[in-house]
């Protein structure tokens, strides 16, 4: 099982009518590494995420998590974490209650959850207000609250969509410090961010998805090297040669997976139960 790639995809395709999200993507991303997944709005990642965690079906393509075919969610469940952009939580629970219920949901051992919860609280500096209803929450205090619900269960592949995103620097930092910790012990995360120094700093490797394809893929310096813009180059360069956007539009169309929004994974279970 360790030599399997702990995120494999053959071919993954993602179709919505005329709208060809994902188009034949091939990964094969070792166990403990960090992948850091780049592309431009409405290239697909959230796309390719969903259908590597299970929430959305590829059109064509097939594809497993840490040994777990993607059709498999029940199977996937246990191995996998996930935030997602806009996490889903209980307005009226405490990050505490929240925590809590989402170990219950996975048949965690409630004494050993009870430290692990309470140590995530502390390191990311939300204890004194894991008690205060997430109603009353800001955006990071939301976002740390829903990275620790990712990671509770120490599943093997966590799955990150801008974690970062709405936390200060002080939290940002504890969060990438987090990630790379993660790694240290043979987590693989799949890290989505549009936010280049964060891939820089933790990624061993990078893929850069435009329009549904993978343009490139390689570790932070090889990408870099690729650069063509001279004494400079940087991630950013590459990213930007690599992404020259000359699309008009990428226009709304149906949700066809909108039902699909609100199943399995820890921070999406709660919806469920209404
Ligand atoms: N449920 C859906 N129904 C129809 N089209 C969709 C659906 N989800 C995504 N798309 C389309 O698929 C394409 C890829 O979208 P996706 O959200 O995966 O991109 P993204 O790379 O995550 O973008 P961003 O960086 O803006 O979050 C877009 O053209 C989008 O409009």
């Amino acid at each position: 099982m360790n030599d399997q790639p702990a995120i494999f995809a053959d071919g993954l395709t993602k179709r919505y009518g005329d709208t060809t999200a994902v188009s034949g993507l091939d990964l094969s991303i070792p166990s403990g590494s960090v992948y850091g997944f780049l592309g431009p709005n409405g290239a697909g990642k959230t796309t390719t995420m969903r259908m590597l965690t299970g929430l959305t079906r590829p059109t064509k393509g097939t594809g497993s998590v840490a040994g777990v075919s993607i059709t498999d969610r029940d199977g996937l469940r246990t191995h996998i974490g996930y935030l997602p952009e806009e996490p889903p939580l209980y307005d009226q629970a405490t990050a505490y209650e929240q925590l809590e219920y989402a170990a219950g949901l996975r048949d965690l051992p409630a004494e050993a959850t009870r430290d692990r919860i309470n140590a995530l609280l502390d390191k990311l500096d939300l204890t004194t207000d894991a008690d205060t209803r997430i109603a009353d929450y800001s955006k990071g205090m939301r976002q740390k609250t829903a990275y620790i619900q990712a990671v509770l269960h120490e599943p093997d592949v966590v799955f990150l969509d801008e974690p970062t995103s709405g936390l200060d620097p002080r939290a940002a930092r504890t969060l990438r410090g987090m990630i790379t910790e993660l790694a240290n012990v043979g987590t693989t995360v799949f890290l989505s961010t549009h936010i280049l120094p964060v891939v820089e700093e933790v990624a061993d490797t990078v893929g850069i998805l435009y329009d549904g394809e993978l343009v490139a893929e390689g570790s932070p310096a090889d990408l870099e090297r690729r650069a063509e813009t001279g004494e400079t180059r940087s991630l950013e360069d590459a990213f930007l040669e690599l992404t020259t956007d000359e699309r008009g539009t990428a226009g709304e169309t149906d949700n066809e997976d909108s039902a699909a929004d609100t199943t399995t994974q820890s921070v999406v279970e709660e919806n469920t139960d209404g």
